[in-house]
């Protein structure tokens, strides 16, 4: 197999999908010539399984429940008219709120436009509303978007700080469960920032989750400005087309509709059951070949856009959630996976691109080239050559050199980032994960191990409460030794000592 594959691969093996202005090249890939035809069973099995899953089925077998997010972007393809409805009508009142805010019509206490927009959330209730917004946002946001997505204090401090009033801030907490802690945290952060400025937090907070959670008894009980539904059939990392990403998106001026359809579209083109034009199917069998199939080798996403800077973290969710996981459908120990990392070129090419061309081989590239480079005319930064065009060599060249040591990559390129764009990237690569989850029989849909390190922080929260409580009747103890075994807990001692430790150094 070449590693500089000649014009005859290229062109025999590129996928192009006009209606998404897409293309996908696969020939720098190692596969072998019958690849594609010992795979095909397998790719129509997966397929077959997708065409289920859209219909209805419990595709999420463990947690019991549909797995709907394409039908976000076609509310038609629903399995019932309710849910049809209900899709069209939460897209109808996100607008509908949105033009309010823009319009004036509704404004913070004492008359002000809103002019910023708070998100409070983690995880998918984040990651998408934080990529959609740095990918699309500009100068000219109608609401400036700010993000609390961790319990950091002092990383909350610092985006107090940059935000400054916040009377004419709203507020969007965003939790499908409505009970994750740091979300929790970061709603009682900001409603105590609030109180501090003398304003009400609940005259300028909107919920997004489930019916009935822990977040929407509260922004009942407190008469919030809105509240937006989170379905049960759509996972917390494939949610960005849901109201998770679309509030936020439509209230900083991003077009919804248009992202929509961009994700509408590429879910048609991934539909496809010719396999060579299907560029879900093509991507998810190149991971089957780049990373053997259990996660041997890395996906390194290299976007040569740093709009897209953010991409590489938001599939870290999409595709680690979904892939990492100990057993497969038939339950045998699988321990599957696919590790993603990235940032974006050049700016990589001048910090660890020298391991991935000389170093250590445990990794597959997917270059994502936008052929667009700015709207308006670009600097000559030498006679004829544009900043732009340097990009372009370092993608171009950064590849060559790679492929020159047999370093396999894929290259995804698009014309433009708008929001039919992103939306696009975003529905393909759901279907890729889907697709991919199929291939190895996996559930890419639930996340138990997460589940496992939320019940054991807790168990350490209620630690620290004893510590604390033990420290109060007897002041000075500071022995983890004697403090684990005053508490009947000798077996954590090395906890209490973090614990003691953290609590000495806070005073
Ligand atoms: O939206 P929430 O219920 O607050 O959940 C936020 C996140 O929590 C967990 O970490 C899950 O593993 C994620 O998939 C989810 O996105």
């Amino acid at each position: 197999m070449t590693t500089t594959p000649c014009w005859r691969r290229f062109q025999d093996t590129l996928c192009h999908c006009p209606d998404l202005g897409l293309w996908l090249d696969i020939s720098r890939m190692n596969f072998p010539d019958d690849f594609f035809s010992s795979q095909e069973p397998a790719v129509r099995r997966a397929l077959a399984a997708m065409a289920r899953l859209e219909s209805g089925i419990i595709a999420n077998p463990d947690e019991n429940r549909m797995v709907g997010h394409y039908w976000l972007r076609a509310p038609e393809l629903a399995p019932s008219p309710a849910l049809t409805t209900e899709i069209k009508e939460t897209v109808q009142r996100i607008l509908a709120f949105t033009a309010e805010i823009h319009s004036g019509k509704r404004t913070a206490p004492g008359g002000r436009p809103f002019r910023k927009l708070l998100v409070i959330g983690i995880g998918g209730s984040a990651l998408g509303p934080q990529f959609v917004a740095d990918a699309l946002g500009g100068p000219h946001d109608l609401l400036t978007p700010y993000f609390l997505d961790n319990t950091d204090p002092d990383g909350m401090d610092r985006v107090f700080g940059q935000m400054g009033d916040l009377a004419d801030c709203l507020a969007i907490v965003i939790s499908k469960s409505g009970s994750t802690k740091e979300t929790r945290n970061g709603m009682l952060e900001a409603r105590a920032a609030w109180q501090r400025a003398g304003l009400d937090f609940s005259r300028q907070a909107v919920a997004i989750t489930g019916t009935g959670s822990e977040l929407d008894t509260l922004a009942i009980a407190e008469g919030w400005l809105e509240r937006f539904p989170m379905w049960d059939w759509v996972g917390g990392r494939t949610s960005v087309t849901s109201a998770v990403g679309l509030l936020p998106a439509a209230l900083q001026g991003i077009d919804i509709s248009a992202l929509l359809a961009g994700a509408r579209t590429a879910d048609q083109a991934t539909r496809e059951s010719d396999i060579r034009r299907n560029p879900a199917a093509l991507m998810a069998l190149m991971w089957l070949q780049g990373s053997s199939g259990c996660g041997k080798r890395d996906l390194v996403m290299l976007p040569y856009k740093d709009r897209l800077l953010l991409f590489s973290r938001y599939l870290q969710q999409l595709i680690m959630e979904s892939i990492g996981k100990d057993r497969d459908l038939d339950g045998n120990q699988v321990a599957q996976g696919l590790t993603v990392y990235g940032n974006k070129g050049s700016t990589d090419q001048h910090a660890y691109v020298q391991q991935l061309r000389d170093g250590v081989h445990n990794f597959f590239v997917t270059f994502i080239e936008v052929l667009q480079d700015r709207s308006g005319a670009s600097l000559e930064v030498e006679p004829g050559v544009t900043s732009g065009d340097y990009l372009f060599g370092f993608l171009y060249g950064t590849r060559q050199a790679l492929a020159e040591k047999g370093r396999e990559s894929m290259t995804l390129t698009v014309e433009r980032i708008d929001p039919a764009t992103i939306g696009a990237l975003i529905a393909l690569f759901e279907r890729t994960v889907g697709l991919y989850a199929s291939l190895v029989n996996i559930n890419a849909y639930h996340q138990p191990g997460v589940e496992a390190g939320k019940k054991a922080a807790g168990a350490v929260i209620e630690l620290q409460k004893k510590v604390r409580a033990h420290l109060a009747d007897h002041p000075g103890s500071s022995d983890p030794t004697a403090v684990a075994a005053a508490l009947g807990v000798p077996e954590q001692t090395e906890l209490v000592f973090a614990i003691l430790r953290r609590l000495a150094v806070r005073g």
